[in-house]
């Protein structure tokens, strides 16, 4: 089944600190954008790609697509203050595709077998997210980090993109979210208040989101063993 992908890109990255988009540092003289890009320009199964971006970085966001030879960015969409409002906007723009995934721009190591394996439950049960098991033991603490409580590990899972949908579950489910003033981190939260089932589809621990400056550490080393 082919689908089409939402590419959120039109955060500040102030987390990452660099002084810039977090989408346009070089991993291995290339930037991060263009790694998640290609991952999507591959894959046969991907009709379309639809780029969020600050609508400051237009031009900065054409050159690297024409550097780079990006030839399924289908629209360059002008993101808003919040990620879900980016998605939002980019999910205008889907065209002529029953499935739709929502794929973090800081997120460059997806891999596609794990796309397509997303998509086929996402046919299936029309939403589907991937994520991997918690390692860590979870606390939740007071302001003053006092812990309240630990929270069961088993059952919980880390959460990534892509996220899957049923281009009408999705559609949905953003709607409802704004109607509503609601406001979620992820595209799947929006989903579940429908109410919708989601399911997991386990992913790999390399798709890491890069948020904070020793993200880029583990980026070079995913980056040495690389294969996508
Ligand atoms: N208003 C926003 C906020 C985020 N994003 C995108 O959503 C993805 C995940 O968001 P996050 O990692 O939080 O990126 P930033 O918002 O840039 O980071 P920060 O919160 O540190 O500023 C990123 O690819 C980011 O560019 C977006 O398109 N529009
Ligand atoms: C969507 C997401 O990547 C799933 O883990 C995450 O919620 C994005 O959070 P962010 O703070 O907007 O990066």
């Amino acid at each position: 089944m082919n689908y089409q992908v939402v590419i959120p890109a039109a955060g500040q990255g102030k987390r990452m600190n660099a002084g810039k988009n977090k989408q346009f540092i070089k991993l291995q003289s290339i930037p991060v954008i263009i790694h998640t890009l290609r991952v999507f320009e591959k894959d046969p199964h991907c009709s379309g790609i639809i780029l969020v971006i600050n609508k400051d970085e237009q031009e900065e966001f054409e050159k690297l697509l024409a550097t780079y030879n990006i030839q399924k960015v289908t629209s360059l969409v002008h993101g808003g203050s919040e990620r879900q409002h980016s998605v939002y906007n980019g999910l205008q723009n889907v065209r002529n595709s029953e499935i739709v995934l929502v794929h973090d721009g800081a997120r460059p190591f997806v891999k596609v077998e794990f796309i397509h394996k997303l998509v086929k439950a996402a046919v299936e049960n029309g939403a589907a997210i991937l994520a991997v098991p918690v390692k860590d033991t979870i606390k939740r603490a007071s302001i003053d980090l006092h812990v309240n409580e630990t929270v069961e590990r088993s059952g919980l899972w880390a959460v990534q993109t892509p996220q899957a949908f049923h281009v009408s579950v999705l559609t949905a489910a953003h709607e409802q979210a704004r109607r509503e003033q609601y406001l979620g981190t992820d595209e799947a939260s929006l989903v579940e208040r429908l109410p919708r089932q989601v399911t997991i589809v386990e992913g790999d621990y390399l798709n890491i989101k890069l948020t904070t400056q020793d993200d880029l550490l583990f980026a070079e080393a995913i980056l040495k063993n690389w294969k996508s």
